[in-house]
């Protein structure tokens, strides 16, 4: 078994990109099939090496290894050889009318009542008139004669599957410039790599039936391959996401801090009636199933994926953490904040408030009761018992309790008005700090 995720390395993978890859690397994690990663580099004007990195980068940081690679741009000549095939056989038949031409064509029928299918006029041209076409200067572009026939799919997201190919245009395969079409570079390299398994996004739907044509004319069984198409994803104004508008990327998720598994996860189970749970790469693949998941497109939500990195972030253990944890920062340190960092990127803040400066809050309104916490801060050393002994006599002294409080408290404190828990808090930060903080709130 082979699967394949084909990007073109046009611009940065967004999260619907991620969905498909993650699709195609669980399948074949689950069934043992061999994943390759097709990179669809055709369009020269657009596609750029750099793109290629960011891809390998952002599958590599997802989790998701290739065993096979491959560039279309290193097999121009295998699509050379499939178009002098499908010429010699007759299925690709040489194209002269112009633009203008076929719209006025199209307009006609349409008048007709007819539907607005190509009416394969250049079938019947003779070679003396195709001869003299070339000998005017005209340089033909080719067309694929489909089968008078309907091709019908089981596909693995949208069930039972059907074109009436008789209702389509033959499509162009190759240029005027010689240039192929993505139709015939993507059937070839999945007849020649070696694929069983094409699971691609909803884009590709309309084209299958025409493709499975293309297959059977390339030497292909119409039944070879098992395909499944995933509908697209659209961001959280409905809009479809693109490369072109760069939003939603992989790159941009990882540099605000949200973990890899948290997208996996995510994704894996977007569109299914299973609740989002925060797992592993292996816990995601043993119940991915793509019949389960919805035919209708699904909308990216932040606050979803936001709630699974939370709680991927409350389980990781100092070990998995450490290495993105600021320089000096102590297991007791991951421990007191890890249930309240939403992204990675919020760990440098707590950091900050631990042992580094925060920007002092004005609480000159409460400069007495500042004065009363410093007064009644027990000496050094600190243990378990410090916040108790201190809050009991805070109490005493300032006749407040509950909110009142604890609220200017954690204000002086942490410049937060949420936090991990004081107690623990202020035993990272130690005496001076705590001393100075409550200081400089009631001067600032
Ligand atoms: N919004 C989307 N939701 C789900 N899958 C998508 C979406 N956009 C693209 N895909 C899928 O991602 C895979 C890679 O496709 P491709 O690199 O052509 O992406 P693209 O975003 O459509 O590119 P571009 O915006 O440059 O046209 C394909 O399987 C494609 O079907």
């Amino acid at each position: 078994m082979k699967l394949r995720f084909a990007p073109s390395p046009t611009g940065h993978l967004h999260v619907g990109n991620a969905r498909l890859a993650i699709a195609n690397a669980l399948f074949a994690r689950r069934h043992g099939a061999v994943f390759l990663l097709r990179i669809d580099d055709t369009d020269r004007d657009r596609s750029r090496e750099e793109y290629e990195t960011g891809i390998e980068t952002d599958l590599r940081w997802l989790g998701i290894g290739w065993q096979e690679k491959a560039h279309q741009s290193a097999r121009l000549d295998r699509y050379a050889a499939a178009v002098e095939a499908l010429k010699a056989s007759g299925r690709l038949y040489p194209c002269f009318e112009s633009e203008l031409e076929l719209s006025a064509k199209r307009e006609a029928r349409l008048r007709a009542g007819k539907p607005p299918v190509y009416d394969r006029a250049m079938l019947k041209m003779t070679p003396e008139q195709r001869a003299r076409a070339e000998a005017n200067g005209k340089v033909p572009y080719w067309r694929f004669r489909l089968s008078d026939t309907t091709r019908r799919w089981n596909d693995l997201v949208m069930g039972e599957c059907s074109v009436k190919l008789t209702a389509i245009s033959d499509p162009v395969l190759l240029r005027t410039d010689g240039t192929v079409l993505y139709t015939l570079a993507s059937v070839v390299d999945d007849l020649e790599l070696g694929v069983t398994h094409i699971v691609r996004g909803e884009d590709h739907l309309t084209n299958t039936g025409v493709q499975i044509d293309l297959i059977e004319a390339l030497g292909g069984k119409p039944g070879q391959f098992a395909f499944g198409h995933m509908p697209l994803l659209l961001d959280e104004g409905g809009a479809k996401l693109s490369k072109r508008l760069d939003g939603l990327s992989l790159r941009s998720l990882r540099h605000d801090g949200i973990e890899p598994e948290a997208i996996v996860s995510y994704l894996s189970r977007l569109g299914t009636a299973d609740d989002p749970a925060a797992m592993s790469f292996d816990e995601a693949a043993a119940g991915f199933d793509l019949s389960r998941v919805s035919r209708s497109a699904a909308r990216f939500d932040m606050r979803q994926l936001l709630g699974l990195n939370r709680k991927l972030l409350h389980q990781k253990s100092f070990a998995e953490i450490q290495d993105r944890l600021p320089e000096g920062a102590t297991e007791d340190f991951w421990n007191v904040i890890r249930g309240n960092v939403d992204l990675t990127g919020e760990i440098a803040h707590w950091w900050q408030v631990v042992a580094g400066e925060i920007t002092p809050p004005g609480l000159s309104d409460e400069a007495s009761f500042l004065e009363q916490a410093r007064e009644t801060l027990p000496p050094a050393p600190w243990d378990e018992g410090t916040w108790k002994a201190w809050m009991t006599a805070l109490r005493a002294v300032s006749g407040r309790s509950g909110r009142a409080l604890f609220h200017p408290l954690r204000l002086a404190l942490t410049g937060e008005e949420a936090g991990p828990e004081l107690h623990a808090l202020i035993r990272l930060m130690g005496r001076e700090r705590v001393l100075a903080r409550l200081q400089d709130a009631a001067f600032a």
